[in-house]
């Protein structure tokens, strides 16, 4: 459905996104991971035709839309970053403004502003004016002025950042029901894995404006199936025991979190006595120990050597 080939734009000669491949096709849901500055947003921007890609092209059924963005525009919502909301205005009022900017027939504006406000769950608050609502409940306004024109595709750009639980929930939930009951197309980027593990099939993970990893949630996972997460507690993290632990042949990543640290290693039979006399020769004390399932995060540690909120 939308294909993009060796997509790139740079901003004063500085790649923010480097020759990307990517597809969509229809009725999937497909996110892209990755930290802040990876690219995401400028992948989608471009993607959306908001902004023109230096080199490279995307295509909608075939076609390039760079120079010929009207079929897309059609289909496409787009839930940006930024809320672009009139705050003197009431949740209604809003979406009856967008719509009429939209062009959105007025025969059927009506019905579809009492169904994307129950969508998003804010039909009971739909007269109270928007300077009023939590940063959560702006963002659920936010999503359904992109659904007024019930577009096939929905792209959605980090839409939980930085709000409320409860607007977090709903959010995760309409984009669910979205896919499963209307079928609708979805990209969603996020730098939240578990978000991208329970909401998308496919995954394209980026850094530094280039796709580094992609495929579904469990072919990542298997680039980890010879290593092993081993989680360790001690008595008191110090640089000197994370270097020891560096040291160790198998190891490839140590990340520290409070007084754990969670360890990458080659599978091996005697990591775990090597990991021991680390802790040994250190000094520290060794309080809990644990082998886990790896999770996309330490797909990405892997991969890049930091974590996903670095
Ligand atoms: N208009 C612009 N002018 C100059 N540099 C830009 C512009 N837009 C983005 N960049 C740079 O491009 C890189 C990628 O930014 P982008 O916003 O696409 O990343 P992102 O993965 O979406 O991260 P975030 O979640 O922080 O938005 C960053 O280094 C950013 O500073």
């Amino acid at each position: 459905m939308i294909e993009t080939y060796k997509l790139t734009k740079a901003f004063k000669g500085k790649r923010a996104v480097d020759e990307v491949d990517f597809y969509l096709d229809e009725g999937e849901s497909v996110g892209l991971l990755g930290p802040n500055g990876a690219g995401k947003s400028t992948t989608i921007s471009m993607i959306s035709t908001l902004i023109k890609p230096t080199s490279g092209d995307v295509k909608l059924n075939g076609e390039s839309i760079v120079h010929n963005s009207s079929k897309l525009r059609k289909i496409l919502g787009v839930v940006p970053q930024e809320i672009a909301l009139y705050e003197e205005l009431s949740a209604y009022e809003n979406l009856k403004f967008f719509g009429q900017l939209y062009k959105v027939e007025k025969s059927i504006l009506e019905k579809r502003i009492q169904s994307t406000l129950e969508l998003v769950g804010l039909r009971d608050r739909q007269k109270d004016l928007v300077k009023t609502f939590s940063g959560g409940m702006k963002r659920r306004v936010n999503i359904a002025v992109a659904l007024l024109h019930n577009p096939k595709v929905l792209i959605l750009d980090e839409p939980t950042v930085g709000i409320d639980p409860q607007s977090r929930n709903h959010i995760l939930e309409m984009v669910r029901r979205m896919k499963e009951e209307q079928g609708t197309t979805i990209l969603y980027t996020s730098h939240y894995m578990e978000e991208v593990e329970q909401l998308c099939e496919r995954i394209y993970v980026m850094d530094h404006g280039k796709v580094i990893a992609t495929g579904t949630q469990s072919e990542l996972l298997s680039i980890l199936s010879n290593e092993d997460t081993i989680k360790i507690q001690v008595d008191k993290v110090t640089d000197s025991l994370i270097e020891t632990i560096q040291e160790i042949e198998q190891v490839h990543q140590v990340e520290e979190d409070k007084d754990n640290l969670k360890i990458i290693a080659k599978k091996s039979s005697n990591i775990v006595r090597e990991l021991v006399l680390a802790v040994e020769k250190e000094k520290a004390q060794l309080l809990n120990f644990q082998m886990e399932k790896p999770s996309l995060e330490d797909v990405f540690l892997h991969l890049t050597g930091r974590t996903l909120r670095d």
